[in-house]
């Protein structure tokens, strides 16, 4: 007991620092044993348990003794010692991604290149920089000589007057030029710096775009976007302002110590003996701020990640009165980014404490032996002034110089993070490979077919074979994967073991973008884009279709692939009730839609590009009786010529197809047509459908009494 204690414990430590909580259990929907709450649902995968659970848990039992006795009786022995082994490849992957906070020549130099397309701006920046820099390193030498004027005026009080006037005449001019200089540091730097940020975005996205669907499994959406906006706007800045910054600090430390020497060799000693400690404790904070800034991204993309998912699907939180458990959730993932805030400010704060006592201890030793210098004439009150005015801008410079060191590695740990994504090679490419010349013919072959989605084997041996211009439905209990063939189907994952042949050739041979042009496919939940009807639906055609849409003349419409892909999927209706036709808007991710209407544009979608093959995941679960009696004659009609796969619950869609292909435990176990099928003693399809139609008349009988 003490040892499954210690397991689940284990289990809920993890469970709080990351997002998901692996764990493996082999069937597919699981209900809590002491309230009857559902634990995931068959999307979220078996194994994966999303923070949702686990709050459902805390909110209506004591979370913790809940879930260790959900879990000991649920996970045997070998289960547990198998989740052990991925415990520790996880925290393996964990320690890999620990920051290495040294600085490598290879990391700077490629951080360094993407400034490449930008150099002339650069460059013009930095002579602008140049110009500046040299104004302000002037200002201490002119003080200087005019207090040297002003002392050793009294026997000639007009001709040292006219020495001022001129002096500050000239230096009015030379200030007037390093103000314009500094003014066109700064804009160059900023815009070529948002140029590079920009520039960055577009790859990080197009990079994001080309990875294979199960990575995205992997990522959370939160940590992208988060790398798109934060990490690309701390790469632009760091390349332009903080270089711009660096290089100021380094010219007027070097400036400014030449100076110091050119007064008075013993003195520059005396002053400059802080700079070595103070340098060393740079790279120590700088180090250190590294690893934390990684942290600290890394929780703001949590935290960021909860509040996309809940924000976007705020009707589910509402609907449950799940606000005020949401912000506390929420505040959680916040307190976390507030500690490690804390240390970084502990870190800043202790930083420049010791930077500027540093500063102030040049100070007053320059003051010290200085004086003593000035007393015995070695030195002038002007110079001695100048120089510590130098040492005062020396030790403000290394500050500065510190502070580019710490956004330099800040900048190397958000591009890292950029590079891991932008260099990651997908498993499955966008587009290349063979690009047949004519349309398939659509003869589909799955053979021998294993798949899985992590430990546990989800497909294993499947065959089958769909036709051209012949329709089959696919059925089999919630969760046996029959949309993972779909998935498979359009390339969006491989199988592990097997092959899936178009028209006798292995679907990895041909270009993703030609085979996926071919087929036409409705998601069990379509997901439509904000925009208009017609955006939608247009998202689904094809280059071509869409430039003679463009071209075309506006009062000749009716030949348009979208406009008659629309009328297959009876939209006028939902046309006709807008005075937008059109052009309404279906809002973000078609919120301002019904279910039935969101699935029917989704099936004018994947028609409009005349598909060979159409892959059909109940596409028409939403719609009431009327309309789905409609757009089931029109499937009918446009599948003549297509193979048409349906993976169907319903009786009505099962019955309308050529053969029926059952699936159990991974294979298919039984195939033909509807009658002869049902006519099978002791059959899986039988048994099957006797289930549902007595659900079925269970719910009438229900529903009558
Ligand atoms: N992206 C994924 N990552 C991990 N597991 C997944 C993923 N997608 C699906 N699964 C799991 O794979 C199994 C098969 O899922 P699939 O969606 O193919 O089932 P299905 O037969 O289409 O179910 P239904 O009839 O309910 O739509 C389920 O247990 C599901 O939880």
């Amino acid at each position: 007991m003490l040892q499954r204690l210690i397991y689940s414990s284990f289990e809920l430590k993890i469970s709080r620092k990351n997002s998901q909580l692996l764990f493996n259990i082999p069937t597919t929907t699981k209900w809590c044993q002491e309230c009857g709450t559902r634990l995931y649902s068959r999307y979220k995968a078996p194994v994966v348990i999303r923070n949702n659970y686990e709050r459902n848990f805390c909110n209506k039992y004591a979370a913790f003794n809940h879930k260790i006795r959900w879990y000991t009786t649920q996970v045997d022995a070998e289960k547990k010692s198998e989740h052990i082994e991925s415990v520790k490849e996880k925290k393996a992957i964990e320690s890999t991604k620990k920051i290495n906070v040294k600085l490598k020549t290879s990391d700077i130099k490629r951080l360094f290149s993407l400034a490449e397309p930008e150099k002339w701006t650069l460059a013009g920046a930095i002579g602008f920089l140049v110009i500046s820099s040299s104004v302000t390193m002037a200002i201490p030498f002119s003080l200087g000589k005019v207090l040297d004027i002003i002392y050793s005026s009294t026997s000639d009080l007009g001709a040292a007057r006219e020495k001022l006037d001129t002096l500050c005449l000239m230096l009015c001019g030379v200030f007037l030029i390093g103000g314009l200089c500094n003014f066109g540091r700064v804009y160059l730097m900023s815009i070529s710096g948002q140029r590079m940020t920009q520039s960055l975005r577009k790859q990080v996205y197009g990079a994001i775009m080309r990875q294979e669907t199960a990575w995205f499994g992997r990522t959370s959406t939160g940590e992208l976007v988060n790398r798109l906006s934060a990490d690309t706007q701390l790469v632009g800045r760091n390349l332009s302002q903080n270089v711009s910054d660096g290089l100021r600090s380094l010219f007027m430390v070097g400036a400014g110590t030449g100076m110091m020497i050119y007064m008075s060799p013993s003195l520059a000693l005396v002053g400059l003996c802080v700079v070595p400690p103070v340098s060393m404790l740079a790279v120590i904070y700088g180090r250190f701020v590294r690893g934390i800034t990684r942290q600290l991204q890394d929780a703001l993309a949590e935290s960021s990640e909860l509040a996309e998912e809940k924000i976007s699907n705020i009707k589910t939180v509402k609907a449950f009165s799940k606000e005020e458990a949401e912000c506390r959730t929420y505040a959680q993932r916040i307190e976390n980014l507030l500690q490690l805030a804390y240390k970084e400010s502990l870190a800043v704060g202790s930083f420049y404490g010791l930077t500027g006592l540093a500063g102030n201890t040049i100070i007053i030793l320059v003051l010290y032996y200085g004086g003593g210098m000035v007393a015995t004439e070695q030195l002038t009150v002007g110079n001695l002034t100048s120089f510590l005015l130098y040492a005062a801008y020396v030790g403000i410079s290394i500050g500065g110089l510190s502070s580019f060191y710490t956004e330099l590695n800040k900048g190397l740990g958000a591009a890292t993070r950029l590079w891991d994504i932008i260099d990651r090679e997908p498993a499955i490419p966008v587009s290349g490979g063979f690009r047949p010349a004519q349309r398939p013919k659509g003869e589909l072959i799955l053979e021998n077919v294993f798949f899985k989605y992590a430990e546990a084997p989800l497909l294993k041996g499947v065959n089958l074979h769909l036709q051209p211009g012949r329709s089959i439905a696919l059925v089999g209990r919630s969760g046996c994967g029959k949309s993972t063939i779909a998935s498979l189907i359009l390339r969006l994952y491989d199988p592990d073991k097997g092959r899936v042949l178009l028209d006798g050739v292995d679907i990895k041979d041909l270009d993703p973008l030609w085979l996926r042009s071919h087929i036409g496919f409705v998601s069990q939940e379509p997901v439509l884009f904000s925009g208009t009807i017609k955006e939608n639906i247009l998202y689904g055609a094809i280059d071509e279709d869409i430039d003679n849409e463009l071209l075309h003349d506006k009062n000749d419409k009716k030949d348009l692939p979208w406009l008659a892909a629309a009328r297959t999927a009876h939209l006028e209706e939902l046309v006709h009730a807008s005075s937008n036709g059109f052009e309404r808007q279906v809002g973000a991710r078609g919120g301002q839609l019904s279910g039935g209407q969101k699935q029917r544009v989704a099936i004018a979608r994947a028609i409009v590009k005349n598909p060979k093959i159409l892959i059909l995941d109940e596409a028409t679960s939403a719609l009431d009786t009327y309309s789905e009696y409609l757009v089931d004659k029109a499937l009918k009609e446009i599948s003549k010529d297509r193979t048409v796969l349906t993976i169907a619950h319903r009786l009505s869609t099962i019955q309308s197809a050529d053969e029926v292909v059952v699936m159990e435990n991974g294979v298919i176990v039984e195939k033909g047509p509807y009658q002869e099928l049902m006519m099978k003693p002791g059959g899986f399809f039988k048994e099957y459908i006797s289930h549902q139609t007595f659900e079925k008349k269970n719910r009438e009988q229900d529903i009558h009494s």
